[in-house]
């Protein structure tokens, strides 16, 4: 049986005036990588702080490996990483201890910190560039701390949160391998917020489609190979799936909202 690391039991989140999150329901099981896209404002990162913890449900509940996110904090602060679109570094801190301060939050012995640091700042093509301080590194070389502060921390669930949209596309795409590979290799789950449906259809094993206000208007599982006529097919389906229901919808059957999930097998 699939373990559930992130289940949405009909989760609404409404701020004063306004509904963010409508009914989300849904589950992740442990080692699933899931692309989330959706049109700005349609509820995204309010299901990742969700997720988090940061908010608690109007109605719902959200858990995360069977616990409570909001209520049960503590418990996730070594088992759940996030990156970021911008690398979110200290500025007046190296390579090396940027990635060192993620270990110090998540509670994990100081005496780790060091190795653990080098080594993924070398996993992560930064070896040899432990003591340079954030304004000396690229963009991407920034994105690959952030990475590295991540996955030191050795959690069992990664957010990423536009994490490659502000690289350039070859940059992007080579660091989008890496983080798959990571992620893989590492026996992890990832859950990936992106503006591109390319990337989300490279990335993993599923594509969520998120609409305004916070629902599932599609939830397509990926098998790989898919060849170019396929992907046209699915970048199609998403897109229709991401645009807003037109007055015809109005009464007509829900189908794109209606959440659904279809093995699309391309093999
Ligand atoms: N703290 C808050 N207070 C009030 N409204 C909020 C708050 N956080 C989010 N919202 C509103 O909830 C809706 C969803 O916001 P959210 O940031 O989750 O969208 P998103 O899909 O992540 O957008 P983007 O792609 O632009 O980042 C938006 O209309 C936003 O204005």
């Amino acid at each position: 049986m699939n373990q559930a690391v992130i289940e949405f039991d009909h989760v609404a989140k409404s701020f004063p005036g306004h509904q963010a999150i409508a009914d989300l329901d849904f589950t992740i099981n442990a080692g699933e990588l899931v692309s989330v896209v959706g049109v700005t404002g349609c509820g995204k990162s309010t299901m990742f702080n969700l997720t988090l913890g940061l908010f608690a449900p109007t109605t719902g509940t959200v858990r995360v490996q069977g616990h409570d996110p909001h209520t049960e904090f503590d418990w996730f602060r070594r088992r759940v990483a996030v990156v970021f679109q911008d690398a979110r570094l200290l500025p007046w801190r190296t390579a090396m201890q940027n990635v060192c301060i993620g270990m110090k939050f998540a509670g994990i012995d100081k005496r780790e910190w060091e190795p653990r640091a080098r080594d993924w700042l070398a996993r992560l093509g930064l070896a040899g560039r432990e003591n340079s301080y954030p304004h000396q590194l690229s963009g991407g070389q920034r994105q690959r701390v952030s990475l590295a502060r991540a996955f030191a921390v050795d959690p069992e669930l990664i957010l990423c949160d536009e994490s490659f949209s502000a690289l350039d596309e070859i940059t992007a795409k080579n660091l989008r391998a890496e983080f798959v590979e990571l992620v893989r290799s590492g026996g992890k789950s990832g859950v990936v917020i992106t503006h591109n449906i390319t990337e989300a259809l490279s990335l993993g094993d599923r594509v969520m489609v998120m609409r305004a206000p916070g629902h599932l208007a599609d939830d397509i599982r990926l098998t790989p190979g898919a060849d170019r006529a396929e992907l046209d097919r699915l970048r199609q389906r998403i897109l229709r799936a991401m645009e807003p229901p037109t007055d015809s919808d109005v009464g007509q059957p829900a189908q794109a909202d209606a959440a659904r999930t279809e093995e699309i097998t391309t093999a």
